[in-house]
């Protein structure tokens, strides 16, 4: 043990600590030997999907089917004595277990050789899976009911001839005693633990699609999830700390996609004030119908005008109160977006820039022309209801704070950086700077200050300055002039809704996307966040859907750049041509997914259908990546070092063992 007594002696007070957890001399050298196993063991695989967009059965399904990852393993076990389909209802059962066996049972007569064939045939699979981790990893995974029996089974050389009746026993037990559903349900559930290891979401899990709700509750019951926030996220966790404006916008989308089920019924928020009021003050007027009413037929004729009046109303108190923020914060450099005193309300027009367009509807009898971004006194209590209605939804605050706890504008993790929107920048390729709270700040500094200012809008004293302005930030982060998670000049909402010529709904890009073309453009960034040095990094982008239709590549700058939102909206399928991108980084290198839009989760159970349409090897490393060269890996030399030393700290007497 080579340690200098003067080290030792540096960091006592910590290696006392650490001899709490490690009381003796044994206790500390089996933990560096396991520790040292450890690191020649292969890296762990990490799983990235991001803008689910409220998806949640294909978000499921691809959380199930681990990205195509599970079916691969089927296949190179069985593919040469199994029939296609067979190996697909093997992968269903993995998939869904619970529900693929009720099917199951209607059509297999002999179900003890059903079950035998089936539970042999698991066990393989989560042996193969297992493969890669320690005795110990895999044993602290198992499900406590089944945990002596899998470890027995995994563990169990069938090639051994007096192990073979042994085993044999086990499953014929297994099946005698009515366990065989249970079972199988632990095991599908410890192969798809086994197949990832992190699971990293790129942001946008609210919005258009129907329920984000449920994507929440599931990230949170994850064994190991990362989260960066996307614009969509952040007006979510806005509205959440209270902010008008953002509670305004997350009204307007959801009405905009006839998703007040998430609001009123997963959320519990109360409509009613914003029904009556809106019921009382507007005609109906089709330019605010939601953009789904017909093709759905969602809604009878009254809830539709219903609706229609209600998004009318949000969206009014939505501009009033955006033009308010706008107003406090000349920093954020928005005037142009205050339009409501561009309208001239007698003759129905609306100028911006040079021009005047009419406006499609013009009946706004709560706008003071005088005073255009003042609130009614209705408005204001329709507001003030919702803000205590958003506030006291239980669920939603317990959602909004995993986000915070799990998320961030950002992540850097085994050599990959990881963001949602962009990294502003100027034409000329410089970081695009920005005057905030007293101060230039670009690059790196910026999405720190903003995340720390997201951080003040929801956590910071009630009634303080710094509470206000983190909301006001936070709504800055929706939809402000190059926000890093917006990326965008600005949010063409107003155009959108009130003016029919499209030349006005255009919402100009960050010049970020079009120089992270360039690997050069990548470096620097990756360099800003202390990754230049390392060959392997690779920026994870989201936000931006993919149109592969139109031959758009997701691998952008010589492979540094990677886009992995494909379009798991359905809006958006359209327009993209297919489902939704992920990314899976295993000890093999990296690889893509794409995958076809998804149907139905009955149609996946029924069919034993898969989504994935091509899964393209994307990077693969020169030699299997072993934990050593990961972050955890870095950890983890870390604590064998510190480990050493308390070893040196016994063995000089400087600490006594236990
Ligand atoms: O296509 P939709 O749902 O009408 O939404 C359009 C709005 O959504 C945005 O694209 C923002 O959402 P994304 O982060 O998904 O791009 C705005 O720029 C635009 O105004
Ligand atoms: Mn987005």
């Amino acid at each position: 043990m080579n340690c200098d007594k003067a080290e030792v002696l540096g960091d006592l007070r910590y290696l006392k600590l650490l001899a709490k957890e490690y009381p003796s001399i044994q206790s500390a050298s089996t933990e560096t030997i396991n520790l040292q196993a450890i690191l020649g063991l292969p890296k762990g695989t990490e799983h990235f999907m991001s803008d689910l967009h409220g998806e949640y059965e294909a978000f499921e399904h691809i959380l199930n089917n681990c990205s195509g990852v599970i079916r691969e393993k089927v296949d190179i076990l069985y593919g040469n004595s199994m029939s296609k389909r067979d190996r697909a209802v093997l992968s269903t059962l993995i998939y869904y277990p619970h529900q693929k066996l009720d099917e199951v049972k209607k059509t297999v007569t002999d179900m003890n050789e059903w079950y035998r064939l089936t539970l042999h045939r698991m066990i393989e699979v989560c042996r193969l899976v297992a493969s890669k981790y320690t005795r110990s990893k895999v044993r602290k995974l198992l499900p406590p009911d089944f945990q002596f029996i899998i470890d027995e089974l995994l563990h169990t050389n069938y090639e051994i001839k007096n192990k073979e009746q042994y085993y044999e026993s086990i499953i014929q037990s297994i099946v005698d005693l009515d366990r065989a559903d249970a079972f199988i349900e632990a095991l599908a559930g410890l192969i798809k633990r086994l197949v990832v290891d992190r699971l990293h979401i790129v942001g946008d899990i609210y919005d258009r699609g129907p329920r984000p709700d449920i994507i929440m509750e599931r990230l949170m019951s994850h064994h190991c999830v990362d989260i960066q926030w996307g614009n969509h996220d952040i007006l979510w966790m806005g509205a959440a700390a209270g902010s008008p404006a953002c509670i305004a916008n997350v009204l307007n989308n959801s009405m905009q996609y006839s998703n007040l089920d998430v609001i009123e019924n997963a959320y519990g928020i109360n409509l009613r004030p914003l029904a009556v009021f809106a019921q009382e003050t507007y005609h109906y007027s089709s330019c605010f119908a939601p953009k789904n009413a017909k093709d759905e037929k969602k809604y009878g004729p009254k809830d539709l005008r219903l609706v229609s009046k209600m998004h009318k109303a949000i969206l009014v108190i939505q501009f009033k109160l955006e033009g308010q923020i706008i107003k406090r914060h000349p920093e954020f450099q928005m005037e142009e977006r205050l339009l409501l005193d561009k309208v001239d309300y007698q003759n129905g027009t609306v100028t911006i820039g040079e021009k005047t367009y009419p406006l499609k509807d013009f009946q706004f009898p709560t706008i003071d022309p005088k005073d255009p971004y003042a609130l009614t006194e209705e408005e204001e209590s329709v507001v003030e209801q919702l803000i205590s209605s958003f506030k006291g939804s239980e669920k939603l605050q317990r959602h909004t704070r995993f986000l915070y706890s799990e998320g961030g504008l950002y992540k850097c993790f085994n050599g990959n950086l990881l963001y949602h929107g962009c990294i502003p920048f100027q034409e000329d390729g410089s970081f695009m700077e920005f005057s905030f709270g007293g101060e230039r700040l670009c690059g790196k500094q910026l999405v720190d200050y903003a995340e720390e200012v997201a951080r003040q809008g929801y956590y910071s004293r009630p009634g303080s300055p710094q509470k206000q302005y983190g909301e006001d930030f936070l709504w800055f982060l929706w939809c402000g002039k190059n926000s890093p998670l917006f990326g965008r000049l600005r949010m063409a909402t107003f155009e959108r809704m009130l003016i029919e010529d499209e030349s006005t709904w255009v919402e100009p890009k960050n010049a970020y996307y079009t120089l992270t073309q360039q690997k050069e453009i990548c470096e620097k960034i990756l360099s800003e966040f202390g990754l230049g040095d390392k060959p392997y990094s690779h920026i994870i982008n989201g936000h931006i859907p993919v149109r592969s239709r139109d031959g758009e590549d997701p691998v952008r700058a010589d492979g540094k750049l990677i886009v992995i939102d494909g379009g798991f909206c359905k809006a958006y399928q359209k327009a993209t041509g297919i489902a939704g991108y992920t990314l899976f980084y295993n000890s093999y290198g990296i690889r893509l997914a794409s995958h076809e839009p998804f149907d139905s989760t009955v149609s996946a159970i029924q069919q034993n259908k898969d989504i994935i349409s091509t899964s393209v090897v994307y990077e693969t490393a020169q030699h299997r990546i072993l934990v050593r060269e990961t972050d955890t890996g870095a950890q983890l030399l870390a604590k064998i070092a510190d480990l050493k030393r308390l070893l040196a700290a016994y063995m000089l007497g400087v600490i006594k063992e236990d």
